[in-house]
């Protein structure tokens, strides 16, 4: 098992990486236990291969499991998912000092997460992600959200964890789709970072998804510490260090929005494709090589992740989705900081990007091919 700690101020928790760790969330979890029951909150096809694990090992330490479903997919955040939750919350008693357990991917692990930041104030929780996308970054950082009309996380808060489980055998029974939609966050922190472990992942990528255990136990932990470094550095993004995580996310959720949330474009899809693009902007600016960008197409194709828009065959223009990212929560005074890339490795905020050129970029490569 490998431990990562993420140090903020005043406070740390663990992320644990490994197989077997929820066969023991008993023992993992008994710190965080003060009642004869625990509140979990389970995506369901999560709960249906993985929630008899979890309420054997629950039960082994007295503890009696209280399982709240949440239905699969991007449409359970919601401001009525929300309400629904917190609803049943109260009606559990859960207080301040409480903990609530978070069991499936990201989806589940940000509606989890907002509903305890606002339950009396804010109580606890832990992440117990079973996706790929949710080990490697939704669980870990403290992000959470849910989605409105306008767009993607626009309500939300920083909450953190105060444990994460990341147990690598979930992944068994995730759908090939899903580990790779994952597989574009893991591809992330290369990119924006860390040119050895994207030129590691090149090598490994097809290890990794066919769940090599010691490969992918390095990208998972890998992951997380270039995401507890970051977050350790700037918690709230203030700084600017913390936006780098959002490489390929303005790009994306403009993507997500315009495909309605639907299971058309999975997040981690949007992220891969909206890497790609930033790439090819960066580029066009003259601020990567080409060789570069190329190079991420090429891991981006190799990982079996969606590169190019004009294959999705979207009926709008560059500038239906550079209307989108009005909304980003990057937006500042009327400008919209872009994460644009230096070289794969090295990621930078550009400050002077108008969005009426990334409505003409994008309207090329709505057209590409
Ligand atoms: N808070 C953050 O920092 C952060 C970071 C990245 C992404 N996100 C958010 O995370 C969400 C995407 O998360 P995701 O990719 O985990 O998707 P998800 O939560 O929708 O889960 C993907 C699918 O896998 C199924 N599933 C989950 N675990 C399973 C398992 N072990 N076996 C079988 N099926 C399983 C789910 O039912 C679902 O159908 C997006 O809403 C995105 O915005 C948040
Ligand atoms: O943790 C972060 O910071 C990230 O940006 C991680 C992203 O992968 C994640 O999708 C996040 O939810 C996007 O953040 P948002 O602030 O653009 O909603
Ligand atoms: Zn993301």
């Amino acid at each position: 098992m490998a431990v990562i700690p993420v140090e903020l101020a005043g406070r740390r928790y663990e992320v644990r990486v490994g197989p077997g760790l929820l066969a023991d969330l008993g023992a993992h979890a008994k710190p965080f236990l003060r009642k004869s029951h625990a509140c979990i909150v389970a995506d369901r096809n999560a709960r249906k291969h993985w929630g008899e694990t979890v309420a054997r090992s629950l039960q082994a330490e007295g503890i009696e499991p209280r399982w709240y479903d949440v239905a699969p997919g991007e449409a359970s955040k919601s401001w009525e998912s929300l309400a629904h939750l917190t609803d049943w919350l109260l009606g559990q008693g859960v207080e301040r000092g409480d903990h609530v357990f978070a069991l499936g991917g990201g989806v589940v692990g940000d509606l989890t997460g907002f509903a305890c930041a606002i339950l009396k104030r804010g109580c606890g929780f832990v992440q117990l992600p079973t996706t790929l996308l949710a080990q490697v970054d939704s669980s870990v950082g403290g992000k959470t959200a849910i989605n409105t009309a306008a767009g993607k996380n626009l309500i939300g808060a920083f909450h953190q964890p105060s444990l994460v489980l990341a147990d690598l055998d979930t992944l068994a029974t995730l759908p090939e789709r899903e580990l790779r939609a994952g597989f574009a966050e893991v591809l992330k922190y290369g990119v924006l970072g860390d040119r050895d472990f994207f030129a590691w992942l090149e090598a490994h990528a097809q290890a990794v998804l066919a769940l090599d255990p010691a490969d992918l136990e390095r990208a998972v932990a890998t992951s997380v510490a270039a995401k507890a470094r970051i977050v350790a550095e700037d918690e709230r993004e203030t700084s600017g260090a913390r936006a780098m995580l959002n490489l390929g996310h303005t790009f994306g959720h403009a993507l997500e929005a315009e495909t309605g949330f639907s299971n058309r474009l999975l997040h981690g899809e949007a992220v891969a494709l909206g890497m790609v693009l930033a790439a090819r902007y960066s580029a066009r600016r003259g601020d990567i090589s080409l060789t570069d960008a190329e190079r991420l197409t090429r891991a981006v194709d190799a990982a079996g992740l969606p590169s190019e828009i004009a294959a999705m065959q979207l009926p709008c223009d560059g500038r239906a989705l550079a209307d989108h990212m009005l909304h980003d929560k990057k937006m500042d005074a009327g400008t919209l900081p872009f994460i644009l890339l230096r070289s794969i490795g090295a990621a930078c905020l550009a400050r002077d990007v108008a969005l009426d050129d990334v409505a003409a970029f994008l309207d090329e490569q709505l057209q590409a091919h």
